[in-house]
């Protein structure tokens, strides 16, 4: 029997239309909470029925912990969304992130496309990302991050210059420290340092992070029309943040502009010193079909590794610090150890050196398992095909991940897990080593580790040679809980400490 439309009550059809949309929204959050294979993967209630009980940990900054809870309570495979997993055992991170993986990034991760362009950050398609990353691997292996030290031995001579000026009152670390990580990746990056540590003067850069961190990762965590919403709406702080992200990109304007010009200036091509920068080695490349990178591109992939390169060193360094500054016994070894091999504290010991002093590194590493500064789980999907881990089979399209934070505090390989006992270190076992991952695993390994490893090594060792480090009266420990917003702080946002110089006496009994 035909309906003559024209019959119809309009507002009835749209309420039937919107019943349906409504009955059919639910019953696919009921399918897919109870009738996947995933039903098979224990985990909370809400989890399962929506991706807002993650949300909700994440703008509680306790999202690594919660997850780490859930291991203790479901076992070591829990499901933290409704596609969503997280395991916590070594055949799961040989699965995920070993070699020859077929598990790539997930949709999330295209949340920190700075400016709208795809980076070596957020790259998917393997091939590409292989591509991309080549074009700077090389300036950021271990063998050639030596060219950056005698600016980064400058740096770290004028941040124990700046510490000495503030010597004997209380100061907050935090922001000298990542003034210091901003120069180190100015050098690399650009070849031309912010010089904040010779300055001491504050940059708006820090607001600009700070907008960042606010603003890009919750993106990735609501579709893209309620985005679309919530980005419009009309409070200034607010639109600060959003502003954040563009603010942050363009302090590479100059920097790309003047090499540009000299390559104009020069049959089209850069200086030798411009190709040992990460901005040269992206404007002087060109893809096999000799097509060079945009603008764009380039000035996304230079905002990533500030991104990547300043809080995750500086914010390691902060919480190292602490954990020095908190325990006599700590500090007093630690000393003991450099003030044998710096004979003069004033000048900065050479790479080869520090690599090997073994109570600092081991400092060094157990700051970085306890306080690993991108310590969530690292986002990646299944393969076509499916697969199957702990026993538990997981469909393609689901979206899986090992958390360092949760990997880390395994007792069995990490007894007291809490504590942070730089000794540990000293007798480092394979288990411990396979364990380990503070830069992630695998071909998406972190690109500036060796840098970030430089720069904690040389910062700790010269502030603990030049200074005794002590907290203030009436410090509240829980000012350094440690939270999380994908990249780890320290809850009061700050590291106050003292910064006493050590004369003779003090040398010789710390
Ligand atoms: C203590 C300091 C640092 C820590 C703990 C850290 C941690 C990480 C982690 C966990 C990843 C992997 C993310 C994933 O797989 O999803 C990563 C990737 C990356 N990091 Fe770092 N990072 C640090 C310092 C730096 C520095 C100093 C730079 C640059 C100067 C940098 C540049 C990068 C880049 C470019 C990537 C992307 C690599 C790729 O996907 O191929 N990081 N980092």
């Amino acid at each position: 029997m035909l309906v003559d439309i024209r019959s119809l009550d309009p507002v009835r059809v749209a309420g039937l239309l919107l019943a349906g949309l409504i009955v059919q929204k639910i019953a696919r959050v009921i399918y897919t909470a109870y009738f996947t294979p995933l039903n098979q993967v224990p985990g909370p209630k809400w989890a399962r029925l929506t991706d807002l009980w993650l949300l909700w940990q994440l703008y509680s900054f306790r999202k690594c912990p919660t997850i780490n809870e859930c291991f203790h309570e479901y076992g070591p495979i829990v499901r933290i969304g409704p596609n969503k997993v997280a395991l916590n055992t070594e055949e799961a991170i040989k699965t995920i992130y070993g070699i020859g993986t077929k598990f790539v990034k997930s949709e999330w991760y295209k949340t920190w496309s700075l400016l709208g362009f795809d980076n070596v950050f957020t790259i998917h398609d393997p091939k590409e990302h292989a591509e991309r990353r080549r074009i700077t691997a090389k300036l950021m292996s271990k063998s050639n991050v030596v060219v950056y030290l005698p600016d980064i031995n400058d740096h770290i001579g004028n941040f124990i210059r700046l510490c000495s000026r503030r010597s004997g009152k209380v100061i907050n670390l935090m922001p000298i420290y990542r003034y210091l990580a901003l120069d180190v990746v100015g050098s690399t990056a650009f070849g031309r340092s912010f010089d904040l540590m010779k300055t001491g003067a504050d940059h708006p850069f820090a607001d600009d992070l700070d907008a960042c961190v606010m603003a890009i990762p919750p993106r990735g965590y609501v579709s893209k029309w309620a985005w679309e919403i919530i980005k419009r709406f009309p409070n200034e702080k607010w639109q600060f943040y959003l502003g954040g992200e563009e603010r942050m990109c363009s302090y590479s304007d100059e920097v790309i502009d003047e090499q540009l010009a000299y390559a104009k200036g020069h049959d089209g091509q850069l200086s030798e010193k411009h190709l040992k920068t990460l901005v040269g080695a992206y404007l002087g490349y060109k893809d096999p079909k000799g097509r060079p990178l945009s603008r764009g591109v380039i000035t996304g992939e230079i905002g990533t590794i500030y991104f990547a390169g300043t809080d995750t060193t500086s914010n390691s360094l902060a919480f190292i610090t602490w954990e020095v500054a908190r325990s006599k016994a700590i500090q007093g070894k630690l000393f003991g150890e450099l003030r044998e091999r710096i004979s003069d504290p004033s000048q900065v010991p050479t790479l080869a050196d520090v690599e090997t002093w073994p109570y600092l590194n081991a400092v060094i590493k157990e700051g970085l398992r306890k306080y690993a500064a991108a310590p969530s789980h690292l986002e990646r999907v299944v393969p076509p095909g499916g697969a199957t881990i702990q026993g538990k089979y997981l469909p393609a399209g689901t979206v899986v991940g090992v958390q360092a934070y949760s990997i880390h505090r395994k007792p069995e390989v990490f007894p007291d897990p809490e504590a942070f006992i730089p000794e540990r270190w000293l007798d480092e076992t394979e288990e411990m080593r396979r364990h380990f991952m503070p830069f992630g695993l695998g071909s998406r390994v972190c690109m500036g580790m060796h840098i970030a490893y430089i720069e904690m090594r040389l910062a700790l060792a010269m502030l603990v040679r030049n200074f005794a480090v002590s907290l203030p009266e009436g410090h509240d420990p829980r000012d350094m809980e440690c939270k999380d917003f994908w990249l780890v702080f320290p809850a009061a946002k700050k590291l106050e400490v003292t910064l006493t110089p050590r004369n003779q006496a003090e040398c010789l009994s710390p």
